[in-house]
């Protein structure tokens, strides 16, 4: 996974990639690692899928009835704070790295949080196999003051890194933009890796499995030969 978060003048962006892995094998080519925890909150996850999209949804739960006991809007602090107790008390042995962004009463906050209950709070964070590619990027080409449109485009450019370039990372870009008024989902905002036609036919042509011997069994005799169940 790549995943990463920028601050920008008037809110914060994340993106991710969309491969999910299983050893060598890619298990899903355009999963979902931008998670909702509140209107103006969401998350990026890396690590165990199920770790992620589980930590998430009980958060944004506690989140919720948070709020609704306050009568006030949730707050980014908050869900890094719910996320890094429970995450502490397990140890690690929840594999669920996160990047929390949001907007909130108190203003524009990105923070990540890791397995381990560890957190930081920065102006552009990257996670995931591919974070090292993704950083790259970012201490290449980030600078104070950026715009929307430049930020989504810097995230975007530090998740393609991870899709070149990291073997656990691939497939489409992810974004998510969050300002005061709003937070916009933007699912597959770049497809980088689509499939093409196949240039030829490659359908066997008539023998080329030999057979040694052939019996044509009349549909009338079938049940000679099968047992037919309804179902
Ligand atoms: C099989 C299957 C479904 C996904 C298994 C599954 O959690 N894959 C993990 C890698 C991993 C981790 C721990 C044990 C095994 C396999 C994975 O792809 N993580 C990506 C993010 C999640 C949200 C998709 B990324 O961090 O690379």
């Amino acid at each position: 996974t790549t995943i990463v978060g920028c601050i920008f003048d008037g809110g914060v962006v994340i993106a991710a990639d969309t491969r999910a892995t299983s050893g060598p094998i890619v298990a899903d080519k355009n999963c979902e690692k931008l998670h909702f925890i509140s209107p103006q909150i969401w998350c990026a996850g890396a690590g165990t899928a199920a770790d992620t999209e589980f930590t998430t949804a009980l958060i944004s739960s506690q989140l919720e009835l948070h709020s609704l006991s306050t009568g006030r809007k949730p707050r980014v602090v908050t869900c890094m704070t719910l996320l890094k107790q429970h995450l502490f008390r397990y140890q690690g042995h929840i594999g669920a790295y996160l990047v929390v962004a949001g907007v909130d009463p108190t203003g524009t906050h990105l923070f990540t949080v890791h397995a381990h209950g560890s957190t930081d709070k920065l102006p552009y964070v990257t996670m995931g196999s591919g974070s090292l590619a993704a950083m790259a990027v970012f201490e290449t080409k980030w600078e104070k003051h950026l715009t929307r449109e430049k930020a989504v485009d810097l995230c975007s450019e530090a998740i393609l890194a991870g899709i070149f370039n990291d073997l656990g990372s691939g497939s489409n870009v992810d974004v998510c933009v969050i300002t005061p008024e709003k937070a916009t989902l933007v699912r597959n905002r770049i497809t980088p890796n689509e499939r093409v036609p196949k240039e030829m036919s490659y359908k066997f042509t008539r023998g080329t499995t030999g057979y040694i011997k052939e019996m044509v069994i009349e549909k009338k005799d079938l049940k000679k030969y099968v047992t037919i169940v309804d179902l």
